[in-house]
């Protein structure tokens, strides 16, 4: 039986998680949940799995909930609260589904606690891979992959010396506005952009999936996840989203991952690894049915924010922290509908042109550039 921590219950990933752990009854079973303020979903999700320990966002939140719930659980809040979830008490393994770079210290603390990580949170590693790496290495935690063109090529690679590797191809989308032209892209609305056209996810990365940021990110953690230097990791454009990512070895055989659009292959891939079980509700794909596949290459004046991605990573120290910190308060606008689209990218940019770099950070250090660029993108506005 194995013992989950999972982070972010109440969003796509977290309910997906818990859809595999329903199918597993005999496998698994949940230990700990975190969520934020959804507190209708929370309580159902308590009901059925009796978790031993609760996380929320807030204290009220917190209050709230232990009067509800009478005694038998243990309900905790805030960051304090995330931590206790990962990492202080007994789970073997860590779902981390929360959304953004909140996600960072808790998986610190549970890789700490010496449990095994099944990341999906990418914010983590682009704002603190090197931390992340070395300290899963030194723990000896497994960080295995959750995000859909990682966990393909996690299982591409399966254990080939990285030698052998030519490159790894990470296929995009190309999100709500991929046939748009840059200049239809000035008027988009928010309804617009969260209308992904084959995953259904949480809105922030279906926002990153629209400005393309999100394979930005996703270069970022396939350098950290895998060891591979950027000038070996190329993104194509993949609309079907049925190769979910592939790897070109020396002698020239590429291996590719496929499937359908279903993010309980990967979850629960991480969470039985290196076993393979049943997934009764997932469909199979049959590739008569779909017949084409198509493939274009990147065009990166097109989809600005892939550019910038690189430029960060390259660059590495706190750029790849301050990257996203911009990102995510520039999305978060967006959806509040007091940007437009374009402005996305805009703030970005210039929240790494402004940026005081740091080479080789602490995890304090990155944690201040995360709230300074945010305080810097929020001034922007006015
Ligand atoms: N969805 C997908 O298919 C994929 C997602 N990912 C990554 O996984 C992560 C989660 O994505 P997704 O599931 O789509 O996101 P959602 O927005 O659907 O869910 C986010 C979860 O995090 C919780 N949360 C948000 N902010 C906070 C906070 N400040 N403190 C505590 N909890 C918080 C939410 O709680 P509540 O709603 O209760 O407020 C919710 O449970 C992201 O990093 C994303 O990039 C990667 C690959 C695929
Ligand atoms: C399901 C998943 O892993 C997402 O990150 C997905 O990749 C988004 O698709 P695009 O970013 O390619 O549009
Ligand atoms: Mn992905």
């Amino acid at each position: 039986m194995k013992k989950i921590s999972l982070l972010g219950a109440t969003g796509s990933i977290g309910v997906q998680t818990l859809d595999v752990i329903e199918q597993h009854p005999e496998q698994f079973r949940l230990t700990a949940i975190s969520f934020g303020k959804n507190m209708e979903k929370g309580l159902e999700i308590i009901h059925k799995f009796k978790p031993e320990v609760i996380a929320v966002q807030n204290k009220e939140d917190a209050d709230r909930l232990r009067v509800q719930l009478g005694g038998g659980f243990r309900v905790v809040f805030g960051e304090e609260g995330l931590i206790q979830a990962a990492a202080d008490h007994e789970s073997d393994i860590v779902v981390s589904a929360v959304m953004g770079s909140v996600g960072l210290l808790p998986t610190i603390h549970a890789i700490k606690a010496g449990k095994d990580i099944a990341i999906a949170n990418k914010e983590t590693l682009v704002t603190a891979g090197h931390i992340v790496m070395d300290l899963a290495e030194k723990s000896g935690v497994r960080l295995l992959p959750v995000d859909s063109e990682h966990s393909a090529i996690f299982q591409c690679l399966n254990g080939e010396d990285p030698n052998r590797i030519d490159r790894l191809i990470l296929t995009a989308s190309g999100g709500s506005f991929r046939d748009y032209t840059r200049s239809q892209l000035a008027d988009v609305t928010v309804d617009q952009a969260l209308k992904h056209p084959n995953w259904s996810m949480g809105s922030k990365i279906t926002i990153d999936s629209a400005t393309m940021m999100n394979k930005g990110l996703e270069v970022i953690e396939a350098h950290w996840l895998f060891n591979m230097p950027y000038s070996k990791i190329d993104v194509i454009l993949h609309k079907e989203s049925i190769i979910h990512s592939m790897v070109e070895y020396k002698d020239g055989s590429t291996l590719a991952h496929l499937g359908r659009p279903d993010m309980r292959v990967p979850i629960q891939y991480a969470l039985t690894y290196p076993e393979r079980l049943e997934l009764p509700s997932s469909k199979r794909l049959n590739l008569w049915e779909l017949g084409k596949l198509h493939f274009e290459k990147m065009d990166e004046g097109r989809f600005r924010c892939l550019k910038l991605a690189y430029i960060a990573g390259e660059k590495g120290g706190t750029m790849p922290a301050a990257m996203n910190a911009a990102n995510e308060e520039a999305v978060q606008l967006f959806l509040e509908r007091k940007i437009s689209f374009l402005t996305i990218e805009e703030y970005i940019e210039k929240a790494m042109e402004q940026h005081e770099f740091i080479e080789r950070p602490t995890l304090e250090e990155i944690q201040a550039i995360d709230r300074s660029t945010r305080r810097f993108v929020q001034s922007l506005l006015n």
